[in-house]
Order: C-alpha cells, then structure tokens, then sequence
C-alpha cells in the first residue's frame, strides 16, 4: 500500500492513489509517508478533475508529521498528517469527512491498528475511533472534533436577492449557518452565497443551509470553499449541529448533558454529540473505493 514514486520530478515512477468518500464526499488519496511527491495546486486540481481527472472534492495527502514542516511538532502527539486540499487546490485546516476515510485507508494499509488513533490536522490533532473489528470497509468511525468556536456578530447569506441571518462557526475551518425554510432556497450553489460582511471570513467560508426534519434532526446543503456544492461536509455537519444547539436554546456545557443531533445531507447521514466539555464528537461511513497507479503520460502532464 505504500507510494511507489518519489517526486514525478525526479522520476517517472508513477504515483499511487487510492478514491474514497465519506457519506459521498469524495477524495483523492496520495499515500507519501516520506513526503517526497510535490503537489502544486495546478496537480491537486488535475486530480479532483472529475471529467479529466480522477475525481474528487479534495484530496488527502498522507504522510508522517515528522516528514511534514507543517505537522513536526505534531510528531510527538500524532504520527500521521492529514495534508488536506480542496479541489481548487488551496489549503484547508481540516475536513470531517476526509479524516474518517483518512484513517480507513490507515487501517485497510495496517498503519493503525483499532483503538483509538491521533490524526494530525492544520486544525491541530484529532482523535479518530476505530471499533474493534474495524477493518478494510466495515464499520462507522467516530472522530472527536475539538470544540467549536463561535465568533458571534452578525452574518448574512445572501442568495437570488434572498438575504438569511447566519450563525459564525469555526471548527477549525470556518463555517456560515443558516436555517431556512425549505432547501432549494439554496438555489443552484453553482456559485459561492454572498456572505458578508467579508471580515467575518477573511479566509474564505463555508456556507450550510439547514431546514428542520424533526426534533434534534436537521438536513442540510452545503457549499464548499475551494470545492463548491459537495453532497456532505463532516465540519459542516459539527457547526450546523452546534448551531442548531444554539439555536433550540441547548448548551451542553450548561445543562451537563450531551446532545446530540442527526444531521442528514444529500449523501447521507451523520450523527454528532456535543459533550458538557464542549468536545464533539462526528459518526459516520467511511468507504475506500479503488486504488491504482496514475498513468505515467497523464501524470508528466498534471504535475508539469
Ligand atoms: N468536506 C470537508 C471540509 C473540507 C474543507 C473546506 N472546503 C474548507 O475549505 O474549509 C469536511 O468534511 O469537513
């Protein structure tokens, strides 16, 4: 399972990649445990391509925090970096779904064995749950996903001429709630929602749209920075719970009791606990789907 190449630079040696998704969230995956393949943006595009490409709303680069300057000091606490990208390309801190399919592929490689595995993030260290009996495809995975913050000050989405109120929520990537009355006032998402105002998210932003189903159960859609609609988003789900929370004047840290809300999205379900201390914790699928070697023609072009 482990990469054959080194840089496509330095040789031709084609690339190993594995596709996987997480409630259809889907991903690239580039074992690199040494972190010798270079993936400029322009690469990371090429391979989420869904038409020329292999397909994906991001890509998880694996490697060894101690092989990673972003992740080193993270060494200690985690032997693994999530190196997470989006599918334009650009940087993002941490994905919830890309984390569970991230150590699915740790698993199914005998990289981790079941118990509890630290997975190293830009959004710091994550604490996956791997079921006993957790093997190559069965079982849902739970991750511990820290905290969420709430910035507070108002936001708003505006769609079609239709402006909503939104909630700010940070899960290590930021993240715009808004509850609304049915879906499709989402429009088309074929473009990002105007949040503003823009210094609420100087990086960028997430935005959820999330109608009730019942009691502590919610639906949602989404549109992804640096992927667009996705049919799921893990952190999503986490800071549309908590807002929900909120929102139904529940707070964990109050009462001393979890809650916990069923969050369903266009490619399934996920369910997410917030603890009294704040911590929340994601459940959901994790699935490999195929693996192989990138053509060696495709790849000189992709990374040249
Ligand atoms: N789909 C992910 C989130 C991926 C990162 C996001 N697009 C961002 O830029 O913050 C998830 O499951 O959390």
């Amino acid at each position: 399972m482990d990469p054959v190449s080194t840089s496509p630079t330095a040789s031709a040696a084609p690339i190993a990649f594995l596709k996987g998704h997480g409630t259809e969230n889907d991903f690239v995956i580039i074992p690199d445990p040494d972190n010798v393949i270079d993936l400029p943006a322009h690469a990371v595009a090429a391979l989420c391509d869904r038409r020329a490409g292999i397909g994906g709303d991001g890509l998880l680069h694996v490697v060894r925090s101690a092989a990673h300057p972003e992740a080193r000091d993270l060494a200690g606490e985690a032997e693994w970096f999530m190196d997470y990208r989006n599918a334009d390309g650009s940087v993002a801190e941490m994905c919830g779904n890309g984390v569970r399919v991230f150590a699915r592929y740790l698993r199914r490689a005998g990289l981790a064995e079941p118990g509890d595995l630290a997975v190293a993030t830009r959004g710091g260290v994550k604490k996956v749950h791997l079921a006993k009996g957790t093997g190559a495809d069965d079982g849902d995975i739970t991750v511990d996903m820290g905290r969420a913050a709430l910035p507070g000050g108002e936001v708003t989405v505006t769609v079609d001429g239709r402006a909503t109120t939104a909630r700010n929520v940070n899960m290590g990537n930021p993240h715009a709630v808004t509850f609304v009355e049915d879906l499709a006032l989402a429009g088309t998402l074929f473009a990002a929602p105007a949040v503003t105002p823009a210094t609420a998210y100087p990086d960028g932003v997430n935005v959820e749209f999330v109608v009730d189903r019942g009691p502590r159960h919610v639906a949602m859609r989404v549109h992804e920075r640096g992927s667009g609609e996705t049919r799921s988003c893990g952190t999503g789900a986490c800071a549309v719970a908590v807002a929900a929370a909120r929102r139904d004047g529940v707070d964990p840290a109050a009462t001393g009791e979890p809650v916990t809300y069923t969050v369903d999205l266009p490619g399934g379900r996920l369910v997410v606990t917030e603890r009294p201390d704040g911590g929340i914790e994601m459940t959901g699928p994790a699935v490999i789907v195929a693996e192989g070697h990138l053509e060696p023609t495709w790849q000189a072009t992709a990374f040249g």
